[in-house]
């Protein structure tokens, strides 16, 4: 950032923009993503979380617009992955290699298994205090969202909720609040949620209802990646409640990939039969999406259909790299049907079916196989198909 942001009395935003990332760890990130790091200033002077290590000397340059670096009394780290902890090792050195870094249990470990190194750990767990001057810091692990070190911190009397990469986005730009960008920013929350936590839903649940016994006051939300949530963080709450439900809606996700337009065919008769009965549809080549838009797409999806033309008995590869990547994120309550084209042995109907019943969607037909080029009889079956599936998706939904 050019300069620091003050988002609260004496609390900066001092991370850093990264403009030009676009593979995260296997997610297209079009619009690259930001590591956040929040100074707060006080009786001691307290940064959460650090930076990418080679945005580190960014880092220090935007802390030491406010203070000198050595003037940093206690580190915070939330997360170990590298996005967050990265600069550690640079930060501790810069503000003094004895000064306390609080982490949970898991983090401490974590943070020795990356760096290979002690530091000043001061292990924290849920509800365990952090009291300095008139600022309470209040600590709550939140295991295995996503990592098993992950922590939320809660600044009490701010009401500010520094919760670590929960309710992020990869989103890099000129604007810094919810209030600033508005609804835009909603299909990169859900795009972050559909590729980093929805395999973690159930935790998700649970976390939100224990966030909601506790009767938090939540002013504002400061997450890891992207835009703070000031105007209305119960937006992005609500969101996640949505989003981890899993509740199917009336849409079905047509994905297929073809090497003779065999497949392809196949794939628009069944989107054609699905929209004959007024339900909306999305159609993906996973040569033109990446794995990480369509796993966005199938989040609220009610069913899905997924095609592949037989290679060297097996699927396609680039299915194989979507349907690998799907099964890991376990997106529950699914119809599904699977189709394609053949030459000879006619395999990947077959591995499709054994995918979906892997992640116990339910398949509500053996699949349509056709062998070489579909002929109109062939053409109207997969029309079928997606009238079965739009029905089926229906009834559910009744
Ligand atoms: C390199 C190669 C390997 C193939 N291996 C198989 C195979 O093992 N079993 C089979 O049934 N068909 C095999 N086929 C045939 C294709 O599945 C068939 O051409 C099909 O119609 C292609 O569908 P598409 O037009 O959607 O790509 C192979 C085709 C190619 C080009």
């Amino acid at each position: 950032m050019y300069k620091p942001i003050e988002i609260a009395d004496g609390i900066y935003s001092v991370g850093c923009r990264d403009w030009d990332i676009r593979d995260f760890h296997g997610y297209s990130t079009y619009e690259g993503t930001t590591y956040n790091a929040f100074l707060v200033l006080g009786e001691k002077n307290i940064l959460i979380d650090t930076v990418k290590e080679k945005f580190c000397d960014e880092l220090l340059s935007n802390i030491s617009q406010i203070i000198d670096p050595k003037k940093i009394d206690i580190l915070i780290s939330n997360h170990t992955e590298m996005d967050h902890s990265g600069a550690i090792p640079r930060v501790m050195h810069k503000i003094g290699e004895n000064k306390p870094l609080y982490c949970s249990k898991m983090g401490a470990k974590n943070l020795k298994s990356h760096f290979n190194r002690d530091f000043n750990f001061q292990v924290v767990g849920s509800g365990d205090e952090l009291k300095i001057g008139n600022r309470t810091f209040s600590f709550l692990e939140t295991r295995m969202l996503h990592w098993p070190d992950s922590m939320f911190t809660y600044l009490v009397e701010d009401a500010i909720l520094f919760s670590s990469d929960a309710f992020g986005q990869h989103y890099s730009g000129d604007m810094f609040f919810d209030d600033q960008i508005g609804d835009a920013i909603m299909s990169h929350a859900k795009k972050y949620y559909a590729n980093i936590l929805l395999h973690f839903s159930p935790r998700v649940q649970a976390l939100l209802k224990d966030v909601a016994k506790m009767n938090l006051k939540i002013n504002m939300i400061c997450p890891d990646h992207g835009i703070i949530w000031r105007e209305n963080p119960s937006k992005i709450i609500e969101a996640y409640d949505k989003w981890s439900r899993q509740e199917p809606s009336k849409k079905v996700v047509v994905i297929f990939d073809s090497m003779w337009e065999s497949t392809a065919k196949m794939a628009r008769s069944i989107t054609n039969g699905i929209e004959s009965k007024d339900v909306s549809v999305r159609l993906m080549n996973t040569r033109k999406w990446h794995r990480s838009d369509i796993m966005t797409e199938i989040i609220d999806a009610g069913a899905i259909a997924v095609g592949s033309p037989t290679l060297n008995n097996g699927i396609f590869p680039v299915i194989a790299d979507v349907m690998t990547y799907v099964k890991g994120l376990r997106p529950q309550n699914k119809i599904a049907a699977a189709f394609g084209s053949y030459g000879w042995s006619g395999e990947a109907v077959k591995i499709l079916n054994k995918d979906f019943s892997e992640m116990k969607w339910d398949i509500i037909d053996e699949g349509v196989k056709v062998q070489y080029v579909p002929n109109e009889d062939d053409l109207n079956r997969c029309f079928d198909l997606g009238i079965k599936i739009a029905k089926k998706l229906k009834k559910k939904l009744s």
